[in-house]
């Protein structure tokens, strides 16, 4: 909430900077950071009232309560396809970020090579080291350990309420194919899944492996956003229009939900559009969107979990799960975001946040 002096005082700095009445660097420096972090001057503030979500009480809502005769796995399962040589952290912040908002089991798909290493930072996380790079696969072997791959992923799949595909996962077009088909799988057991990272580098180059599939998720942050609307829009991002270009395309993709990553988090599932615009921090270490794609897995189990309970009585809106989820995952991670750059300042990296979650 930006209170009124303040509002009059960054008007009078804005006007001060555009009439280039030259304060002295620092000054000037220190005036823009105050007009950033307060959010002022800005369309996106004034969009953000309007479209912002109720996300408080959509997260009291879905979260469910911790009752006693409930058992193991009741409270969500997810897997995270994730991991290779290059990078093991962003697989683990998405597993261990799951656990920690109350999933009680959180699996990870990754290569061989990258598994000792998140197993090493978890003993809470389960690690299949199942996945193969091309460096690792003689042509003469790939179809049948092509088949090996995605068999070993679909014997759980039945089990899993959300995958999260894409944390660290790179680029290896060997790798990429067989994540593909288990992108299919996921679709065809109706399992939910959410696209991140390396995950939007496939889908935004094969579009139907997840357009008209509305269980599908996608969160890019701004590059991944570019190439997504470069993609399938064929223009350049439109920051005026900023809520009728990402209605156009989740409506385009078939109605998936996608979850524009940045200052203000802006989500829609080709219906409606939503912003969460709460909290947050200004330090960007990386990690923070693979935290989020962890979060969103877990609440999205839940809102479903409460729908398919509830049968239609819910009262809050919207009613999609696949938005609830990220309109709960964006709230939860800013607000864990904000209490540890509360801590530690300019030295919160994404750890601290993890610790962050489940704090009021
Ligand atoms: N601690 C960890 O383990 C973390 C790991 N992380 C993991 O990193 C992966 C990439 O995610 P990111 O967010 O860096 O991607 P993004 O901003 O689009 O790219 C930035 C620039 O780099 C380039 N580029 C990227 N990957 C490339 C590749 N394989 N090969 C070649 N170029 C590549 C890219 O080029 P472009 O695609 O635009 O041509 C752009 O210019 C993803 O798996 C994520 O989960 C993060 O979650 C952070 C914490
Ligand atoms: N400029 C910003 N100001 C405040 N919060 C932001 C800003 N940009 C992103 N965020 C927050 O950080 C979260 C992660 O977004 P980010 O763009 O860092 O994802 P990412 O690049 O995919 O992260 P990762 O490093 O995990 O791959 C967003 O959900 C958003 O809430
Ligand atoms: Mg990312």
């Amino acid at each position: 909430m930006i209170v009124k002096h303040d509002m009059n005082y960054l008007t009078v700095l804005n006007s001060a900077i555009n009439h280039k009445l030259a304060p002295p660097l620092a000054v000037l420096r220190r005036q823009q950071f105050l007009i950033r972090v307060l959010g002022v001057g800005g369309e996106n503030r004034m969009q953000g009232s309007k479209f912002e979500a109720d996300s408080d009480n959509i997260l009291r809502a879905i979260t469910p309560v911790l009752d006693p005769n409930r058992h193991k796995g009741q409270a969500g399962k997810v897997a995270v396809i994730g991991g290779c040589r290059e990078y093991t952290g962003a697989p683990y912040f998405a597993a261990i970020s799951a656990l920690k908002i109350g999933a009680d089991l959180s699996h990870v798909f990754c290569t061989k090579d990258a598994a000792p290493v998140i197993k090493s930072y978890s003993p809470e996380l389960i690690v299949h080291p199942v996945l193969e790079e091309s460096y690792s696969v003689g042509d003469r072997d790939k179809d049948h350990i092509s088949r090996r791959v995605v068999a070993e992923v679909d014997k759980w799949m039945e089990r899993f309420d959300c995958l999260v595909v894409g944390p660290g996962l790179g680029r290896d077009p060997f790798l990429l194919d067989c994540v593909s088909e288990i992108i299919k799988q996921a679709r065809q057991s109706n399992v939910p899944v959410i696209i991140d990272g390396d995950g939007l580098f496939l889908v935004t180059n094969n579009l139907g492996l997840v357009s008209g599939y509305p269980l599908a998720i996608l969160t890019p942050n701004v590059n991944e956003y570019k190439r997504l609307v470069q993609k399938v829009l064929n223009c350049e991002v439109n920051d005026q229009d900023a809520h009728g270009q990402l209605l156009s395309l989740a409506k385009q993709i078939g109605g998936v939900t996608i979850l524009r990553k940045g200052k203000c988090d802006l989500i829609s599932d080709g219906e409606i559009v939503k912003s969460v615009s709460s909290h947050g921090s200004p330090r960007r270490c990386g990690g923070q969107g693979d935290i989020l794609s962890g979060s969103v897995a877990v609440f999205l189990s839940w809102a479903r979990q409460l729908i398919l309970a509830d049968e239609g009585n819910l009262i809050i809106s919207p009613k999609n799960p696949t938005m609830l989820g990220c309109i709960a995952g964006s709230a939860l991670l800013r607000k864990a975001a904000s209490l540890a750059f509360e801590d530690r300042k300019r030295s919160t990296l994404t750890t601290d946040i993890i610790e962050c979650l489940g704090r009021r």
